[in-house]
């Protein structure tokens, strides 16, 4: 654990603190929020770190890693908002133990179920019973071409017979298939149901192994490959027609706008948030 600077206790409804100006040393400057990274050793928590460290108007008051007490490190830090990237595994605990402590929480960690985030919701209902609010964003992806590309995949959707997505990443990812293709893969369901329309045509009789997971009705296929970070291929049919849609992270800075939006959002929306693409008003 590193508490970077210690500070005043953490309180939900203090979103931000102002600071003073540099220029004339009394107009109030903008607010800065103090951010605490959880997995900030890992490939997505460093590039964390280094995103917050260069935003004027944010503070990184803690490094959490595995093995630190993050509510002793949380109370140390005067911390507002917690990014998570850690490991499907643990990052639920974690939410909790934010929630409890009343800060907000940025999540980009991948693992979640409908019974994980019911959890929360009713923890979080939980916390405004007792008067303290407390946001929670989950972001399967904060890349914009990724969450634009979600979008415009759920939005086609309806007007196609097939639909299949392919994720592609790097052989370091523990976790198949991807948040963000099982998030996407839901997405087009729900428009082909609300669509009327039925399964993808398929007449496959064996060797179903090969036809990639089934999230919601959708096939999935995750390919893991040196030299990948992130990328994702939506590919939708028709009887000759064919929409692709692509979008391809190929550095993890990618996922730093969206990081930071989320950061500087979530105090502003209590409750839970699944998907960047409501804090961009895309939905
Ligand atoms: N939403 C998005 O836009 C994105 C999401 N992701 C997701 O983010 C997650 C992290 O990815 P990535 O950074 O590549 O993975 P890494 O394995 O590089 O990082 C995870 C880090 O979390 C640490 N960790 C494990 N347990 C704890 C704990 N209890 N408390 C604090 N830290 C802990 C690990 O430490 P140790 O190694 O010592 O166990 C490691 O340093 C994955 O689920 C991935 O899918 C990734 C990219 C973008
Ligand atoms: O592990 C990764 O790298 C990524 N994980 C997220 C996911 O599972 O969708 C987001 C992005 O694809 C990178």
């Amino acid at each position: 654990m590193n508490a970077q600077t210690p500070t005043s206790p953490a309180h939900p409804a203090d979103a931000s603190t102002a600071q003073p100006d540099a220029r004339s040393g009394d107009t109030p400057a903008a607010p800065v929020i103090r951010v605490a990274v959880l997995g900030a050793a890992g490939r997505m928590g460093s590039t964390t770190c280094a995103a917050i460290e260069a935003a004027p108007d944010l503070e990184l008051v803690a490094r959490v890693d595995d093995g630190d007490d993050l509510a002793a490190v949380l109370a140390g830090s005067g911390a507002q908002v917690a990014v998570d990237f850690t490991v499907p595994s643990v990052t639920e605990a974690n939410v909790h133990a934010l929630i409890d402590a009343g800060v907000h929480a940025v999540v980009g960690t991948t693992g979640w179920t409908d019974e994980s985030r019911a959890r929360l919701r009713e923890h979080l209902a939980r916390r405004a019973a007792e008067g303290v609010e407390v946001g929670v964003l989950i972001a399967p992806n904060f890349g914009l071409s990724a969450v634009l590309a979600m979008t415009f995949a759920a939005k086609a959707a309806r007007y196609f017979e097939s639909a299949e997505v392919v994720e592609l990443h790097h052989p370091t990812k523990v976790d198949a298939p991807s948040g963000t293709a099982t998030h996407t893969a839901t997405a087009i369901a729900r428009a082909r149901r609300e669509a009327g329309l039925g399964p993808s045509p398929d007449a496959t009789e064996q060797g179903w192994e090969a036809r990639g997971a089934d999230v919601d009705g959708v096939r999935v296929h995750a390919v893991r490959l040196r030299g990948l970070v992130a990328h994702e291929e939506i590919l939708l049919g028709n009887e000759g027609e064919q929409l692709v849609i692509r979008q391809d992270s190929f550095d993890r800075v990618s996922f730093m706008p969206g990081v930071l939006l989320g950061v500087r959002e979530v105090a502003s929306r209590p409750g839970l948030t699944v998907g960047l693409e409501n804090v961009m008003d895309l939905s």
